[in-house]
């Protein structure tokens, strides 16, 4: 049995410890707030994030970063994208030389336009090898009701990912192996973005012709920015490019989608952020990937209408309004 510790006790680090546990391995879970990690720990349970969802025996809690870690073969991180360099920064102190790190994260840090595989890179110095990504259609609540589901677990390293691709093979969770960490980032960053502008259409009461060809339009958008930056363009047609954008589009459980919808419901965005304690990566992702679309010279209309909105410079309707007005082109360029 592997030891493996699981750092953010919200709904996408307990319900993978989840899968960790039905795939045979011992999860400790580092959780921020200690009632949440007492709450799992006696109740077996964790009620702010997943309520009703018994968690399996092999799945413990603690708020000590060392005893969370103490005899783990590996580390993954589930908290929002937009901390993790200064949590990483003080959990650095116990991590092992050669302990595997894996991110569940789906956002591009503001500032830098670092991926947080780059982040783990940055802050542990920490090579290809020990870095990888896990990303896919995987919305935490289905995947905690054991929904069957599919993911990639991609790292620069093939056995590697192989190794970490058996830590995970539960009997509802299939995750294929990448060697595309670029890829499955920047698939599983985006379609955050492209959530909020479907989110906005559906809030706006418009139907599926509409959301369908933004959710197209938006994996046009994600493939050139990451193709221009050295992805692998069939990673896009996978699991975490075009799987994760239907499902997250497609999803009222979608946090991204459902901020969208607010937004085009009329609320703003610091209503948004006092409605709900959960992360919704893309509201700040879109103003990175924005940046980075623009350093690499990409064109990138529904970051950049996105972020317009998020910042409160014109309105859901101004946004799709744009969307059809703007210069007309080929499907392809
Ligand atoms: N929920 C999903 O379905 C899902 C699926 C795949 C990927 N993800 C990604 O996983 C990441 C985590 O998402 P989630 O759904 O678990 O979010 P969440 O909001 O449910 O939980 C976030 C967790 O991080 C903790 N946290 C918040 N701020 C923190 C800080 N400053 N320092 C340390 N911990 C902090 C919270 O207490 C909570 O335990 C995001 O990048 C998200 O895009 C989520
Ligand atoms: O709830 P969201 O919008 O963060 O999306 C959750 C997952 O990323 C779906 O794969």
């Amino acid at each position: 049995m592997s030891k493996i510790a699981v750092f953010g006790a919200g709904s996408w680090g307990t319900a993978f410890s989840m899968v960790l546990a039905d795939a045979g391995n011992d999860v400790t879970i580092w959780g921020r707030r200690e009632e949440v990690c007492a709450t799992i720990n006696e109740r077996r349970e964790n009620s702010d994030y997943l309520p009703g969802i018994a968690l399996p025996p092999t799945v413990t809690a603690t708020h000590d970063p060392e005893q969370a870690l103490a005899g783990a073969e590996a580390v993954v991180f589930a908290t929002p994208s937009q901390t993790f360099r200064q949590n990483l920064g003080e959990w650095k102190a116990f991590l092992s030389d050669d302990i595997v790190m894996i991110s569940l994260m789906k956002g591009v840090e503001l500032g830098t336009l670092s991926r947080m595989s780059e982040v783990m890179a940055d802050v542990t110095g920490a090579g290809p090898d020990r870095i990888a990504v896990v990303s896919g259609p995987n919305l935490a609540k289905e995947i905690a009701r054991r929904e069957p589901a599919a993911s990639v677990v991609a790292c620069a390293d093939e056995e590697v990912a192989k190794r970490l691709q058996a830590l995970c093979h539960s009997p509802s969770f299939r995750p294929y192996t990448s060697v595309d960490v670029l890829g499955c980032e920047l698939g599983g960053a985006y379609k955050n973005v492209v959530a909020l502008s479907v989110g906005m259409a559906v809030g706006l009461g418009f139907g599926d012709n509409t959301t369908a060809s933004v959710i197209t339009r938006g994996l046009a958008e994600t493939a050139r920015l990451a193709m221009a930056l050295g992805a692998n363009p069939l990673t896009l047609m996978g699991l975490a490019g075009l799987g994760d954008l239907v499902a997250t589009c497609s999803s009222p459980l979608s946090r991204n989608r459902t901020f969208g919808e607010k937004l085009g419901q009329g609320m703003t965005t610091d209503e948004i952020y006092a409605s709900t304690r959960q992360v919704a990566e893309g509201a700040k992702s879109c103003s990175s990937l924005l940046a980075l679309a623009q350093q690499t010279g990409i064109d990138a209309p529904i970051a950049e209408h996105v972020d317009a909105v998020v910042a409160g410079k014109i309105t859901a309707t101004d946004m799709m309004q744009s969307f059809v007005a703007r210069d007309t082109k080929a499907e392809t360029d």
